[in-house]
Order: structure tokens, then C-alpha cells, then sequence
């Protein structure tokens, strides 16, 4: 295969707004997932990470819209695809995997027979061979006693489990990609380390892509290939994890970087810049961070930098990026 197994290319996402034009909550977005690729998705709150995400499949939240760019798989574009051929996309080739396990299960429906469902559906398997699925991805998901937890509910398994679960409906069908948006957040820290090294090894157990979306970037650090550093609605710094780690060079990147150190001058550093007051609208001919960019020039505030390679795979859009 040539290319990317994911390649969003000027992805324009929009919501209304109550008091003045639509706003574009994603614009100009560019990401690539190679195949077996971990790409985690870092930047704070309300950066735009989950719309992206539900945009992939075709599912941005009510009453925004998809108004320009493409978000292919394998060269074809999921945006524009019937529902008819999502749903058999959907759960198949490309899965996502929320924060929020209990509501993804049927409380109606013991757990095995959702795993086995989907065994049926996308992978024409009959009831037996697909109970005998079901029973080998819990295996697989570290869920002990498989055999009787078949038969759970979702409300008689802990948080950790049902998210475990869920994990083993994503990928019981080998998708190409999964799409973790927050998927251990609400889980206890220790159980949260667990779930998603299980995640990452099951991932690449059977080669499948995963875009990892997280606000913490520490959990990037131990999990993923490749990092992209997302900051109102656009990709303002992307490369290999330790060419991100160790050479960020977008200054909102470092400030990211500072906020998760143990470094008390450094997350302190992170406090003072965070004044967001001057802060452009997204979408103006600004760069969208000048407003709490300690290295800020009068070129940020007059033209939008674009994404641009400093480094072989390493890409930053800042007109002055800190290259070491
Ligand atoms: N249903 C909606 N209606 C209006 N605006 C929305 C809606 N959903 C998201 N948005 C807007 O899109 C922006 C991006 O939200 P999104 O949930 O993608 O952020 P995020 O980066 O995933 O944040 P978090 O880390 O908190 O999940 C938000 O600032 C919000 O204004």
C-alpha cells in the first residue's frame, strides 16, 4: 500500500455559534497514521481532540459539520462514504474506544454476547465459532474467569473491567486503526498504566494503527510512536515521540512539556504564560497562540504561520520555532 492508512488532509470542522458566524473548532488540520503507527494526540482542553476524532467517523457531534478537507482510509474518503458501507467500516476497519466504557456496553446484554456480536456481524462467524471468540478476546483483555464473565452484565463489572471489555470489542473484528480518545481517564492510576499497555500491546500483537488521544502528555512518553501537539482546532507541532520530547520546537509544545514536569520552576513558568486573554479567535490571520507566546514577534500576530518541516519527520507551525 502507498501512503498513509489515515491521511486527514485541511479538515475544516464548524459549530454554530449563538451571538455571530459559525466557528471553525478545527481548521487547516493535516494528520497521517502510517500502518501499526501509535500516534498519540496531546493539547489541553477544548483543543478540538474529540471532534477530530468522532470527525474521523463520521460522527461530530450535533450541531457542528464537516465543512472542507478529507479524512481517508486506505485512499478512501470516510467523510463522504454512504452509512450504508460505515457500518460495515465501522467497528471493522476503524474502532474507537471513549472515556466512558459503561455507556458504550448494552446494560441489557452480558458482555461476552456483545464481543461475540460483533464477531457475527463483521466477521460472518456463526454462533458457536463466535462464542469461542468472544472467550478467547477476554482471554486476550486479561479478564480472569472468562467463562463466567461471559455471562456479566455491564453493571457487575468494575470500571477497569468494563473498560477492558470494551477494548476487546474494538478489536475483536483486527481493525486497521483504533481511535483511544481518553479511554483511561476515568480509571485509577494504577489500573490506567495497565489498560493501556494492554491496549498497546494488543494493538500491535495484530499491527493495528492507533491514534491515542490524551490530555496527559506523560502517557505518550511510554506509549506512542509519533506525537501531535494539537492547540485550537490546528496540528502545531507533529514528529517522531523523541525528536517531540527532547527538540520540541513549537513554544506552545514546550510550555506542554513544562506543565507535566516535575520541575517546579518549569510548571511554574507554564502558570505565567497561560493568561489566554489576548488570545485570537481560531481562524484569524494570527497565529492562533500569540496570545500567551512568551517569544511572541509583530510576524505572529499579521500572518498564520503554516505547518513546516525543521527536521526530517518533524514538522512545526511557528514562524520562529526553537530549533536546537
Ligand atoms: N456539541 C457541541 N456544540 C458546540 N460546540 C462544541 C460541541 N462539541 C465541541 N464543541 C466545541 O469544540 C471545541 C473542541 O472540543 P473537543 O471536545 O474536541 O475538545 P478536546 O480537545 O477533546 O477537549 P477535552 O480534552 O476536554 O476532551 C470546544 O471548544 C467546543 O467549543
Amino acid at each position: 500500500m502507498n501512503g498513509p492508512l489515515v491521511n486527514v488532509t485541511d479538515l475544516r470542522v464548524e459549530f454554530p455559534s449563538l451571538t455571530g458566524p459559525d466557528v471553525a473548532v478545527i481548521s487547516g488540520l493535516d494528520l497521517a497514521i502510517e500502518p501499526g503507527q501509535v500516534v498519540g494526540l496531546v493539547g489541553e482542553a477544548g483543543a478540538g481532540k474529540t471532534v477530530l476524532a468522532r470527525s474521523i467517523m463520521q460522527m461530530v457531534p450535533e450541531p457542528g459539520r464537516v465543512t472542507k478537507g478529507r479524512a481517508e482510509l486506505q485512499g478512501e474518503d470516510l467523510l463522504t462514504m454512504s452509512e450504508r458501507r460505515l457500518q460495515r467500516v465501522r467497528g471493522a476497519r476503524i474502532s474507537m474506544i471513549t472515556a466512558n466504557p459503561r455507556g458504550e456496553l448494552n446494560p441489557l446484554l452480558p458482555v461476552g454476547e456483545q464481543i461475540a456480536t460483533m464477531a457475527r456481524v463483521h466477521l460472518g462467524q456463526g454462533r458457536k465459532e463466535s462464542r469461542e471468540t468472544a472467550r478467547a478476546m477476554l482471554r486476550k483483555v486479561q479478564i480472569s474467569d472468562p467463562d463466567r464473565r461471559y455471562a456479566a452484565y455491564p453493571h457487575e463489572l468494575s470500571g477497569g473491567m468494563a473498560q477492558r471489555i470494551v477494548i476487546a470489542i474494538a478489536l475483536v473484528c483486527g481493525p486497521q486503526v483504533v481511535i483511544a480518545d481518553d479511554a483511561t481517564s476515568g480509571l485509577d492510576v494504577t489500573v490506567q498504566a495497565q489498560i493501556l499497555m494492554l491496549l498497546r500491546d494488543l494493538a500491535r500483537e495484530q499491527n493495528s494503527s492507533m491514534l491515542l488521544i490524551t490530555r496527559d502528555v506523560g502517557i505518550t512518553a511510554h506509549v506512542c510512536d509519533r506525537i501531535a501537539v494539537m492547540h485550537q482546532g490546528e496540528i502545531v507541532e507533529a514528529g517522531d515521540r523523541q525528536a517531540v520530547f527532547l527538540r520540541p520546537a513549537h513554544p506552545y509544545t514546550i510550555m506542554l512539556l513544562a506543565a507535566f514536569s516535575h520541575n517546579k520552576r518549569l510548571r511554574a513558568l507554564w502558570s505565567h504564560a497561560d493568561a489566554d486573554k489576548a488570545a485570537p479567535a481560531r481562524g484569524e490571520q494570527a497565529c492562533s497562540y500569540v496570545g500567551r507566546c512568551p517569544l511572541a514577534q509583530a510576524r505572529c500576530r499579521a500572518e498564520k504561520p503554516m505547518l513546516r518541516m525543521i527536521a526530517p519527520g518533524h514538522e512545526a507551525r511557528c514562524h520562529f520555532p526553537v530549533v536546537r
